[in-house]
């Protein structure tokens, strides 16, 4: 480990702690997914960070699981509960924790909606270290002695350190992966627990259908917490009722609140409207337990609810960037399901300009070998849009290394992809492949890092039109991160 304590050395101190590709092979092949264990471990964590569980009821933690739509529902909470705030109601200080990050680590730990500093950052992240170092012996029996919890847990860990010693008192948590052994899972006691739309992700740790991956996102049901979901495929909502029956809990199925008439909600998508019904659940249920004079109105919503709706910021899902000879539309997505609707909202963006030039995709999507099968849904929504039946004219499949002479920028290392496979470009070939076959007019290219993708378009739209040219870029969060960070300069957060 480093011996310096900038936020440079916590960075790499933390991406020490990313499980090597050669483990994650190992266990995938014995069939090893998380369970139970992994709570536990959380538990021994918190112990020996000098925390108990109900320290964390302090916090009054509303709890996110789902497929998609968790950030973005999360980012929904923080932004009511802060407007809330400042029209002189509680929480004192809000926290948000969220997963991935789209640009630096540092965005995952939120005070009042704003990344916490680097500065603090380290100060909290070597806090944790030395915690841990020194109470190796507490909870033995819970977690191997003188081990680091491994890079999520880590975060979260460290997330509620962060908010305990700052003085949060509502705190919105998004989930790592699933719900049941996820590490943000030790809280007891939220205030409200909310399950975003659940679809196919992660299949190898939930599970390869929606009901088995809907019972992993119950596991953050709480007996007397409120709970709240949105409308799911049957199969789904079948699992989420049995299990909340279980424990029993109460589990609202919320239909699209009709008080959102009242906001204009960006994008204006079903999709988003699922994600704003389920946060003003989450943030009524929290008020109510925060404010005693608070009451929701079936009616109307309060304008914080409505500012909060309407002035949110969540980087990287269906932004637009409008330069020189490139309209940039970035768009995070990652499953079957939500790369569909970002073809959606990236056609009917295209629809309302005008004179559109010519269609370009930026696209990747490393390690999960199912990924192949996120390209069909992309490319025949694009080409049915178009009257004459044209898709994108020209296609990037390029990897998440940042940029093209110095690699990966420090906050988006990663050990956990096969590096022969990145160097090779192994994934990036078998998504040409199957475009090749999708859409045989399309010219397509293997760029090596988003950089030179980002160039490559640049001088494509130049060349070529007196049209800008109009670039999907979408696939992967760490993609669409390190596009922004250049598209903006690094440290744009
Ligand atoms: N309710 C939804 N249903 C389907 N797609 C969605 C939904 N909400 C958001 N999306 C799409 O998924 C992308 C990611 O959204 P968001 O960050 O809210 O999801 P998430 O659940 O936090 O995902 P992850 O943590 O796995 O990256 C968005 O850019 C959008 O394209
Ligand atoms: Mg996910
Ligand atoms: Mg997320």
């Amino acid at each position: 480990m480093a011996t310096g304590r900038t936020y440079n050395d916590a960075i790499d101190a933390l991406n020490s702690l990313q499980t090597p590709y050669a483990v994650i092979e190992a266990r995938r092949k014995a069939g090893i997914r998380p369970d139970a264990a992994s709570v536990r471990e959380m538990r021994a964590y918190l112990a020996r960070l000098g925390y108990s569980p109900p320290d964390l009821d302090r916090l009054n933690v509303v709890h996110v699981a789902g497929t998609k739509g968790k950030g973005s529902t999360c980012a929904f909470v923080d932004s009511i509960l802060a407007r809330y705030q400042r029209n002189g109601g509680p929480p004192r200080r809000v926290g948000l924790f969220t997963s991935p990050h789209l640009i630096a680590v540092r965005e995952r730990i939120r005070i009042a909606s704003a990344p916490i500093s680097e500065e603090l950052f380290a100060r909290y992240f070597f806090e944790v270290w030395d915690r841990l170092e020194q109470n190796r012996a507490v909870a033995a029996d819970m977690a191997a002695p003188g081990s680091k919890p491994i890079y999520a847990r880590y975060l979260t860990l460290m997330s509620y350190h962060v908010f305990l010693s700052e003085g949060v008192d509502a705190a919105v948590y998004e989930t790592g992966i699933g719900g049941e052994f996820d590490a943000t899972n030790v809280v007891e006691r939220p205030v409200a627990t909310g399950i975003s739309s659940l679809g196919i992700d992660h299949v190898f740790v939930l599970g390869n259908t929606v009901d088995k991956i809907a019972w992993h996102k119950a596991g953050i049901l709480k007996p007397g917490t409120p709970a709240f979901t949105v409308e799911q495929v049957p199969a789904a909502e079948e699992v989420l009722k049995k299990r909340a029956a279980e424990k029993g809990v109460d589990l609202k199925v919320l239909k699209i609140d009709p008080r959102l008439a009242a906001a204009r909600i960006r994008p204006d998508a079903i999709f988003q409207k699922k994600n704003a019904t389920l946060a003003i659940a989450l943030a009524e249920a929290a008020l109510r337990k925060l404010d005693t004079s608070f009451s929701p109105d079936p009616d109307a919503l309060p304008q914080a609810f409505v500012d909060g709706l309407e002035q949110v910021v969540w980087r990287g899902r269906c932004e637009v960037k409008d330069e020189d000879s490139v309209i940039w539309h970035v768009d995070g997505a990652h499953t079957v399901d939500s790369l569909k609707m970002a073809a959606r909202w990236f056609v009917g963006d295209c629809a309302g300009r005008a004179g559109v030039g010519p269609k370009v995709l930026i696209f990747n999507q490393q390690g999960r070998t199912e990924a192949v099968d996120f390209l069909d849904g992309l490319c025949n929504t694009v080409k049915n849009a178009d009257p004459a039946g044209k898709g994108f004219k020209h296609v990037i499949f390029c990897t998440n290394v940042t940029y093209a002479a110095t690699g990966y920028k420090r906050d988006f290392v990663n050990r956990q992809h096969n590096p022969a496979d990145i160097a090779n470009m192994t994934q990036q070939r078998v998504f040409a492949e199957r475009w090749k076959a999708l859409d045989p007019s399309a010219n397509i290219m293997l760029i090596p890092s988003i950089e030179e993708a980002l160039n490559t378009a640049r001088s494509l739209a130049e060349k070529e039109g007196e049209q800008k040219a109009q670039a999907l870029i979408t696939g992967s969060l760490h993609l669409v991160g390190g596009a922004l960070g250049i598209l903006e300069g690094a440290d744009a957060l």
